[in-house]
């Protein structure tokens, strides 16, 4: 098994909470002021026990901005337990702010690499494997030189994750956008049974799983329960769409509920 490959969760460990602050940046690039503040919230959300932060600097740079990435850096200096994730493609500018931050000696603890493309609306596939390896090795290689582990952002393909591990990454993040379609209808226990397939194939393979995209307080709960071994999930839109509604410390507080209720 590759050696890079490592597996932080020890049994019985809860799945952590990421917070992605994507949409928090959106909201406040509306205005030339500078509120809702993406450190204010990334400071009330470790406050209420979140794990770690997320934010996926676009190239457009529509919601977090080049300078956010620095900020929030600057902010964990003093959250050392708290875990920085910063998702992008490693072929446009996500590497260049990784090396930047190298530099500062302030790498994130993980990259997650996702395939989007420039004007892409949102992430809505993984990689393609092993099609897309070739490229995606050597920057692997940078990322985790320069000190972060790296997670590839993956739809739950049990036939891809063996490729997956043979880039090297440490992580996959199962792409939840189909489960959360699917939940609450007649097709939940058939879709969540591939999730389940895929999240057995890359931990079959070595790989430490995380999970995003489109989770939300009411199917957070019965994908950890139904998905072993899930050790990061990254939230952002529903949760901060929460947060209008109930606060963002109380919404996180609640999140974590969630995760709590799936491993009781
Ligand atoms: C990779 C993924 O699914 C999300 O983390 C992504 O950050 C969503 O991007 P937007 O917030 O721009 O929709
Ligand atoms: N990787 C998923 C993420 O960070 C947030 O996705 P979403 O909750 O905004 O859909």
């Amino acid at each position: 098994m590759n050696p890079l490959i490592t597996t932080g969760q020890r049994p019985g460990d809860r799945t952590a909470l990421s917070v992605n602050l994507n949409k928090v940046a959106l909201l406040r690039n509306t205005r030339t002021l500078t509120i809702p503040s993406v450190t204010r919230a990334a400071t009330l959300a470790l406050q209420a026990g979140a794990q770690g932060i997320t934010v996926h600097p676009r190239p457009d740079e529509r919601h977090i901005r080049s300078h956010d990435v620095f900020d929030l850096a600057d902010l964990l200096r003093d959250w050392p337990a708290a875990e920085y994730n910063i998702e992008g493609n490693p072929l446009h500018n996500l590497m260049d702010l990784v090396r930047r931050l190298a530099e500062r000696g302030q790498a994130p603890q993980q990259v997650t690499f996702v395939p989007d493309a420039v004007g892409q609306s949102t992430s809505d596939h993984g990689w393609s494997l092993p099609q897309d390896a070739a490229q995606l090795v050597p920057l692997i290689r940078e990322a985790q030189g320069l000190g972060a582990r790296v997670s590839l952002f993956m739809d739950p393909l049990p036939q891809a994750m063996a490729a997956a591990r043979d880039t090297g990454a440490e992580r996959v993040e199962l792409y939840t956008e189909a489960y959360a379609r699917a939940h609450g209808t007649p097709r939940q226990a058939e879709v969540l049974a591939g999730y389940v397939a895929a999240g057995a194939a890359a931990r079959g393979a070595g790989l430490a799983l995380n999970a995003g995209h489109d989770l939300n307080r009411d199917n957070l709960a019965d994908f950890l329960a139904a998905v072993p071994g899930v050790e990061e999930v990254s939230i952002g839109h529903a949760l901060i769409a929460d947060a209008l509604e109930l606060g963002l410390a109380e919404t996180v507080r609640d999140y974590l509920r969630c995760i709590h209720r799936a491993s009781a």
